[in-house]
């Protein structure tokens, strides 16, 4: 086979960090392909190896110290630092061959004798020692390695040493990226010796790994090293999934640091130009675990076909995973939250363009826009699109949602009790979005002050485009291949929160582009309204977090008169409202199911519910919602299809209706636990992203005191918010709800929705989200 290229080594370089809007750290290392002395590019005609090895430079050694001084075990820490620094300095004097062999360990010093008599005898020399003696610790990716590292020696000499290597069968053969890991393995080539004949060594594969390097002499995982522990900012190792984009970066510099001997020239370093491409992927924050940190892999290389090979071949690969989107339309709020939304857009759009996502973006001038060109964008133009991203916050979501939804879904009404006192005709079984009924809403939300709609004629116009163009196309809902995204900018930010376990731009665009998915629930809310032609008309609204009455109703509308206060309008407001303490007489129905997890109690009295409530909130500590929940992929023990699947609970034989009467200071249903910054639980710890359930939260009028204590335990993490004799907790796929009095309005997903009268119910999974849950 020819060898056409060299074996090349690698310095990591540069870790510096960028500010994202406060929140989130850019970091970029930038590694260099060639001869230098830390990684090791083994490149062959048809196939490319690398080594990686990372290096803790001075600046992070500084950063380091500096970390473990500010902590708060400020003794522990100086010994540790005194300790660090004397064992940093002897490291330091250790010495080293003129051929750069770094030798750190005594056993292997032992040998260093062989090396300095015989150097092209070195690797056969070790590797029978390390056989010989069985000592393979030393060995272990360390020894062996440094032999191949160390062809940073010009001309005939690096050609006697590759050819001497490839004698000793250490042609790497396995071909990269066949296992979904990439960068790429690192070659072991003493691990299974033993079980091999003398001589006869071939690499093993492992993944790579980033050793760190102190001083530019020694080899050390420094997780372990000196009792101290490291956590390197690059990557220990990068899944092939891990990586959004790969591109070549045309001729530049690449900054070299320099390996002398002396400590004090790591400081040092030198620009070269060359040709580079760079692997972007991310890492995590190592304090959230669900946060993604930017990660840019820069290498270099003199010959620009090295660099193409690389780039192509992994360019390749990524085609190869499934669910990355293509092609996404765009909506972008500009004043959402502290009017940060075009911002942050631009923030994250590099990551887009850079992962060859094609994006449509529309920033949108008025309330109701979004809904606008959802609910009257074409099927055929749906199709195109792999999926809609929302800048901005919850209700910004919201219409979006509801836009998708409300011409596109076809599903029954919610089932109510018999006495409800608006049965529809054909409770159960009338599909909620006919032509007339779309007019119908049109008009009560008019009425409602909604701002989802412009105007009737407008929205007239819609409904004829979707007649002429959806009987062309078809847009199957749910939709197993569009998806949702949010780029959090809003004031409160829960579904961003709740899917993605964090609320940082940066992990939303990342979890866009490379295709993550999670199903989400979504509540059906319909409120039934008699018209003067003493009609009942039914209004749909879908809800992906949290629809409230009360309190949370109140909080919404007296926050509208301060939204020039931005996202502490909600404090504002919030304050304003407790202090009033209002209370609204309501009848609310719910649908108890029978199931293990959820019936826990057969007393149903107001005694009962309170043990309910206490039982549930130590089931929230075992049955978190995480990536890849187990509640979440469960499969429904009932084989319905179609709509009814998406209902599961409700298939269930052990259902009735179970009611609670009385005066409520807020009547909430959530269908996620909505965690937020105020509410790090979120309303309800154990919510799940998608199990067929809304958890409705019904407090019952109570003394002001009790009241702001439950609030403050809604406040704090690991607080028991509905551990309260005035607190309701059910767990239902679908309740009723009837006031009566004076009235309060719904704050369905942060907007206002005045209804008297309401049915709601719950889709399991109906849309997907580019998220994969949070890490936690
Ligand atoms: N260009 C616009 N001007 C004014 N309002 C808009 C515009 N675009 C959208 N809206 C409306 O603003 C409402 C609130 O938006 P959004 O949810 O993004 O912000 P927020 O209320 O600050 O955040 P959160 O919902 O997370 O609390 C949305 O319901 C949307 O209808």
């Amino acid at each position: 086979m020819e060898r056409e290229g060299n074996d090349c080594d690698v310095g990591d370089t540069s870790l510096t960090a960028s500010l994202f809007d406060g929140e989130a750290s850019v970091l970029s290392s930038t590694f260099l392909l060639d001869h230098v002395g830390e990684v090791t590019v083994t490149f062959h005609s048809d196939r490319l190896y690398w080594k990686l090895v990372g290096s803790l430079d001075n600046t992070g050694f500084m950063i380091h110290l500096a970390l473990m001084l500010n902590r708060s075990f400020r003794i522990l820490s100086i010994i540790l630092c005194i300790e660090f620094v004397i064992s940093y300095s002897s490291l330091c004097k250790t010495k080293y061959d003129s051929d750069r062999f770094h030798i750190s360990m005594e056993s292997v010093q032992a040998s260093m004798s062989d090396l300095e008599a015989d150097w092209e005898s070195f690797p056969a020399t070790m590797i029978r020692k390390c056989i010989e003696n069985g000592s393979c610790s030393f060995a272990k990716g360390f020894t062996i390695e440094k032999a191949e590292i160390n062809l940073n020696t010009p001309g005939e000499m690096k050609r006697k040493k590759t050819q001497m290597l490839m004698a000793l069968g250490v042609e790497m053969t396995s071909p990269i990226l066949v296992q979904k890991r990439v960068l790429m393995r690192l070659v072991h080539w003493v691990d299974h010796q033993k079980t091999r004949n003398e001589g006869q060594l071939e690499p093993s594969n492992r993944y790579m790994k980033l050793w760190c390097w102190y001083g530019g002499r020694h080899y050390l995982d420094i997780s372990t090293c000196l009792r101290v522990k490291y956590f390197p900012k690059a990557a220990t190792e990068i899944k092939l999934s891990e990586i959004y984009a790969v591109e070549l970066n045309g001729h530049g510099s690449i900054y070299i640091s320099s390996l002398p001997p002396a400590p004090e020239c790591l400081l040092l370093g030198e620009d070269i130009q060359m040709f580079r491409f760079t692997v972007h992927g991310f890492i995590r924050s190592k304090n959230q675990p669900s946060q993604c940190i930017l990660a840019d892999y820069t290498f270099g290389h003199t010959n620009l076909q090295v660099c193409r090979k690389w780039v192509n071949q992994l360019n390749a690969s990524l085609k190869q995973e499934v669910g990355r989107p293509k092609n996404l339309l765009v909506f972008v709020h500009p004043r959402s939250g502290k009017g940060n939304g075009c911002r942050t857009w631009e923030a994250v759009a590099p990551i887009f363009s850079r992962a060859r996502v094609e994006t449509k973006v529309i920033v949108t001038e008025r309330a109701g826009e979004a809904f606008d060109v959802m609910s009257s964008i074409t099927n055929m133009e749906l199709n195109s699109y792999d999926g809609v991203v929302a800048v901005g916050g919850d209700g910004f979501f919201n219409e979006i949602l509801n836009g998708f939804l409300s011409p596109r879904f076809k599903a029954p009404y919610p089932p109510t009790p018999s006495d409800f006192v608006h049965v529809v005709k054909d409770n159960g079984d009338a599909l909620v979005n006919d032509e007339d009924e779309i007019v119908a809403e049109t008009s009560s939300k008019m009425e409602d002050q909604f701002p989802l709609i412009s105007s009737p004629k407008q929205f007239g116009s819609r409904i004829s485009n979707l007649n002429s163009e959806d009987k062309a196309a078809e847009f199957p809902v749910p939709n197993e291949w569009f998806r949702f995204g949010i780029i959090p900018a809003g004031s409160t930010d829960a579904i961003v929160i709740c899917t993605t376990g964090t609320r940082d731009p940066i992990t939303s665009a990342l979890h866009i582009v490379l295709g993550k998915r999670v199903h989400l629930d979504i509540a059906q809310v319909v409120r039934w309204k008699m018209t003067p032609s003493s009609e009942v008309e039914p209004n749909v609204r879908y809800a992906a977090s949290f629809s409230g009455y009360g309190f949370y109703g109140d909080v919404i509308t007296e926050s509208e008169k301060y939204r020039w206060m931005g996202p502490t309008r909600y404090d504002y407001a919030g304050t304003m409202v407790f202090l009033k303490h209002r209370s609204y007489e309501a009848e609310i129905a719910y649908l108890d199911v029978e199931s293990d997890e959820i019936n826990l109690t057969s007393k149903r009295d107001y005694q009962g519910n309170l043990i309910r409530a206490i039982r549930s909130s130590h089931m929230s500590e075992r049955r978190i919602c995480r990536t890849n929940c187990n509640v979440c992929n469960e499969k429904p023990n009932h084989a319905s299809v179609g709509v009814c699947s998406l209902t599961p609970h409700l298939n269930s034989e052990e259902t009735r209706w179970a009611r609670s009467k009385g005066h409520f200071l807020s009547v909430g249903a959530a269908v996620i636990s909505c965690r937020n910054e105020k509410a790090p639980d979120g309303l309800v710890a154990d919510a799940h992203l998608s199990d067929g359930f809304l958890h409705l939260i019904l407090i019952r009028d109570c003394p002001h005191a009790s009241y702001l204590w439950h609030l403050t335990q809604l406040t704090r993490r690991g607080g028991s918010p509905l551990n309260f004799k005035f607190v309701e907790h059910h767990k239902t796929p679908a309740f009723t709800f009837t006031s009566s009095g004076d009235e309060s309005v719904w704050n369905v997903d942060g907007e206002i929705f005045q209804a008297h009268q309401l049915s709601a119910q719950v889709f399991r999974g109906l849309v997907s989200m580019f998220a994969s849950g949070p890490e936690v």
